[in-house]
């Protein structure tokens, strides 16, 4: 099997990274100055769960290069949700050369943007639990023992395609589950993303430090309920198993955990505002649920994107 990854960043370095030591068919499609770094460096993992990994020649390639590399089965889609239309303008001769697209993007309203230009089929439904990011000369860095990817098909039916691609990455030391709910479970993945990333990015801590203020856990809660109530006007009730297991976590005050959008903001760089906590905004309004909590996040994201645009921060 053939594999793309569009970005060798947190997501697509750890994943294809991981393909890649498995012995898998991966080729990485990056901008000119990832490029570069894995030309002079290869690419590294650090992981204390998982191993370090480090290979001195992954094949990396620009956009203008991809059309003598195809054709790819799957194209991982690695991007940041503000990356989405520039990436779908690189792997376009992948797609047309018959590949599908799994996007490994947080949020839910990619998946409406790249349903709407290639259509359902083309499109696999795909979430990542883990926490990874890439330190400034290109590293990534594995933070704890997670490693799961769930995809499948859309419409729930269990292609040739998907059971190829959860093949190749039993090889490798990815936990991955090919699902036939897999919008379902992106929706539950939604909640919980959406809860973390706007609780810690609100109030710039962690799930311990918020649970060791007095109203901290339950104003976690309150965003997990509210947050699930969304799911569930949208057809995608979460599970009561789901929402214990989050009960308990916004309860441990001994926990590190945070989004990954707190860590993006807290080095200053772009979040995905709009993409989780806005769209979770907006949804709501469109639903008639009230979530002030939840505007408050949104507003507090989008007033550090003034400050940052500002050079302010
Ligand atoms: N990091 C984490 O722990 C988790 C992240 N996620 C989600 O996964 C997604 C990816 O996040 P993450 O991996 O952290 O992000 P990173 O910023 O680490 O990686 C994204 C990569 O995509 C590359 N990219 C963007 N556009 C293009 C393009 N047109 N051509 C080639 N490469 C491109 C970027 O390249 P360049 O370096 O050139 O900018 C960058 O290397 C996000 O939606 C995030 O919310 C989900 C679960 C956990
Ligand atoms: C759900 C969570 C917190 C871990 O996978 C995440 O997706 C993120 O940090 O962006």
């Amino acid at each position: 099997m053939r594999i793309l990854s569009l970005g060798a960043g947190a997501l697509g370095g750890y994943f294809g990274g991981r393909l890649v030591e498995a012995g898998a068919d991966v080729t990485f499609l990056v901008r000119q100055r990832r490029r570069a770094q894995l030309q002079a460096q290869g690419l590294a993992i650090r992981s204390a769960a998982c191993g370090d990994f480090v290979c001195s020649s992954v094949r990396a390639i620009a956009q203008d290069e991809l059309d003598d590399e195809a054709p790819f089965d799957v194209a991982l889609l690695t991007c940041k949700a503000y990356d989405l239309e520039d990436a779908m303008a690189a792997i376009e001769p992948a797609i047309e050369g018959g590949a599908a697209i799994l996007p490994l993007l947080n949020g839910l309203s990619h998946m409406e943007v790249l349903n709407a230009r290639y259509g359902r089929e083309r499109v696999l439904g795909g979430l990542a639990k883990i926490a990874a990011t890439v330190t400034t000369d290109g590293t990534i860095l594995h933070l704890n023992d997670w490693r799961y990817l769930v995809f499948g098909e859309q419409d729930g039916s269990i292609s040739a395609r998907c059971s190829a691609l959860k093949a190749t990455f039993d090889g490798s030391s990815v936990e991955a589950s090919l699902v036939d709910n897999v919008v379902g479970r992106m929706w539950e993945k939604f909640v919980h993303l959406a809860t973390v990333a706007s609780m810690t990015c609100l109030m710039r801590a962690s799930v311990g430090e918020i649970a060791r203020t007095p109203r901290g856990s339950a104003q976690m809660t309150s965003m997990l309920e509210t947050l699930a109530g969304l799911a569930a006007e949208a057809g995608y009730p979460v599970s009561e198993d789901f929402k214990t297991e989050y009960r308990r976590l916004f309860h441990d005050a001994s926990s590190s955990y945070t989004a990954s959008m707190l860590r993006d903001l807290e080095s200053g760089k772009r979040v995905e505002a709009d993409h989780i906590v806005g769209y979770a905004a907006d949804r709501m309004r469109q639903f008639g649920i009230d979530a002030p909590l939840l505007e408050a996040a949104h507003t507090h994201l989008k007033a550090y994107e003034e400050r940052r645009a500002a050079g302010r921060l």
